[in-house]
């Protein structure tokens, strides 16, 4: 019998350190449900003891997962691990997930501690952890570039303090997948009651190695893996957890083991992320691409036609993406609606947020001829977030005059908190415009960090999907948008984000910020 590979996704705790993609809790809530809808084994949530926002979502996250663990970091500190004790009380199931530098470098110039000091170190913060939770992580961090001796050391010392899962990270993406798979498994076979513990690696994407590096080392006996959905994390980010899953599924004639998860939930999920985060997929990206099951030659796609396994090394349905080719259009009605929906793994909280998102549709569909799944799944995360952000302003109209040689000039009618109110400006270009005849009524102060434009589908009535970035007191959010006019879906995402401003002032001033 094969294996069980824990998947053990990082995207709310490690993909949050992506510089930019820092989420609500209510967001990190939604894309927990999304890893449990996915089976993921393990949800790191955060790091409680980072800031009071974090421990929240934490405990938040806690309180609303029930089939998945819900994991949080610490130092190996006692106020770290205290921190995640606390937060994780609510969690059926919660994990500690302590860890302590061991490479020569991390430990002479960061901590500043001997190898002696540390190993006592990870050992009390192991027992600590204990207090709180049968199941504790311990983490060897730049394990990559430290001894195997020291690791194959502290590992024993960590398992006789309690710790059940043994991390090895690779943590600046510095190992190649052949040296690193050896690497884990003298690190198993050298460590006395290894069989104690799983065994895990958390692999950094620096020289584009990480998934290889995570694969290399469950060849090699690993059977935790730690990633993040759309390869979200740290500088170039993590192991891309749809294609660690898909690599071990799709070759299980060469992996021994088998993930629990349910794979149709990862497009969905995919689209969630980059829709929250801001941080869009590229076309090309493998598993959740636009075109990761686009044929465009003329030679491929006969051969597609005429087998599809010519081309095709997996299904597009089995990953969420829908082979349906059923086209949605104005005519449509709400059950074959639904239906695409429960396809896509779309799910609603209400009824009302379904019915929301129909209206949309239906509106999109007088404007487009025929509606992608990318258009639904644009038009879902819209509806969302509307409904997770508190709305106290919205778009009434905007109409942009542009013309060749003439300056752009835009005039907006807003609601704001209950009342109309009219602005106009003239801008660079007509986005420019736009966005500044919004500020010319609601004077936000804030600084626009990023704006960047994305095709959901091809073709000139294409939705284009909008996210910008804003910052006001040192509080970053993101905002989206969709239109089939990207002067409007500019100023939809620019209102998504200002409203998120106003929701985040509003919980340090309950009657309710300046706008
Ligand atoms: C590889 C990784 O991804 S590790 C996780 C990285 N993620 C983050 O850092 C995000 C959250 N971090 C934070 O919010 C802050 O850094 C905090 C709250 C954790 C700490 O903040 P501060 O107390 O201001 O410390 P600061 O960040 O400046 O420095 C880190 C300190 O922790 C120490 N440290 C680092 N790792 C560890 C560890 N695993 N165990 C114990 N101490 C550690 C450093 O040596 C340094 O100590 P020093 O202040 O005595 O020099
Ligand atoms: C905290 C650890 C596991 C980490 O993120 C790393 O080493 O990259
Ligand atoms: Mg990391």
């Amino acid at each position: 019998m094969s294996d069980k590979l824990f998947i053990f996704d990082t995207t709310l705790r490690d993909g949050e350190q992506s510089p930019g993609a820092s989420m609500t809790k209510e967001e990190k809530v939604r894309i927990a449900k999304a890893l449990e809808r996915m089976r993921v084994d393990v949800i790191e949530a955060g790091f409680p003891i980072a800031s009071s926002g974090d421990f929240e979502s934490v405990q938040a996250v806690a309180r609303e997962i029930k089939d998945s663990t819900v994991c949080g970091l610490a130092r190996a500190l006692d106020p770290d691990i205290d921190r995640a004790g606390e937060a994780l009380k609510p969690a059926a199931s919660g994990r500690i997930h302590t860890f302590i530098a061991t490479s020569p470098i991390h430990m002479e110039r960061k901590l500043r501690m001997s190898p002696d000091e540390v190993v006592k170190q990870a050992v009390r913060a192991v027992e600590r952890a204990r207090r709180y939770t049968d199941d504790v992580e311990f983490s060897a961090e730049d394990a990559g570039r430290s001894e195997i001796d020291f690791l194959c050391r502290i590992f024993e010392a960590v398992i006789a303090a309690g710790a059940t899962t043994i991390n090895i990270p690779d943590t600046v993406g510095y190992n190649v997948p052949e040296q690193f798979g050896a690497m884990v498994g003298r690190a198993i076979e050298g460590t006395p009651n290894a069989d104690k513990a799983v065994f895990s690696v958390h692999c950094h994407n620096d020289l584009g190695l990480a998934v290889a590096n995570s694969l290399s080392a469950v060849l090699n006996g690993a059977r935790q893996v730690e990633c993040t959905i759309n390869g979200l994390g740290e500088r170039a980010g993590n192991a891309a957890l749809e294609e660690v899953v898909m690599a071990v599924r799709t070759r299980q004639d060469v992996f021994p083991c088998e993930t629990g998860i349910d794979a149709t939930q990862i497009v969905p999920g995919s689209r969630l992320v980059a829709g929250i985060t801001g941080f869009s997929v590229q076309p090309n990206k493998a598993i959740v691409g636009a075109n990761a099951f686009a044929h465009e030659s003329g030679i491929h796609q006969d051969g597609v036609l005429k087998h599809r396994e010519t081309y095709e090394i997996m299904r597009a349905e089995d990953v969420g993406w829908s082979a349906n080719r059923m086209v949605l259009g104005k005519h449509s009605g709400r059950n074959a609606f639904r239906s695409r929906l429960q396809d896509l793994g779309v799910a609603f909280a209400s009824e009302e947020e379904l019915n929301a998102a129909f209206q949309r549709f239906k509106t999109l569909a007088d404007k487009k001829h025929e509606i992608y799944d990318e258009d639904i799944q644009a038009l879902v995360t819209e509806t969302n977030l509307e409904h997770s952000v508190n709305e106290r302003i919205k778009l009434v109209s905007l109409r942009v005059c542009s013309e060749t040689g003439e300056t752009p000039e835009a005039n907006v009618t807003l609601w704001v908190d209950g009342e109309e109110k009219r602005g106009s400006a003239p801008g660079g270009g007509p986005v420019d415009a736009a966005l500044k005849a919004i500020e010319s009524i609601v004077d936000s102060q804030t600084e626009l960090l990023l704006y960047s434009v994305n095709n959901i589908t091809t073709g000139t009535d294409s939705q284009g999907e909008v996210t910008v970035r804003l910052e006001r007191g040192g509080r970053i959010v993101n905002g989206q948008g969709a239109d089939t006019d990207i002067v409007i879906a500019s100023a939809k995402a620019y209102i998504n984000a200002l409203n998120k401003v106003v929701t985040a002032a509003e919980r340090g001033h309950p009657q309710g910020p300046e706008l």
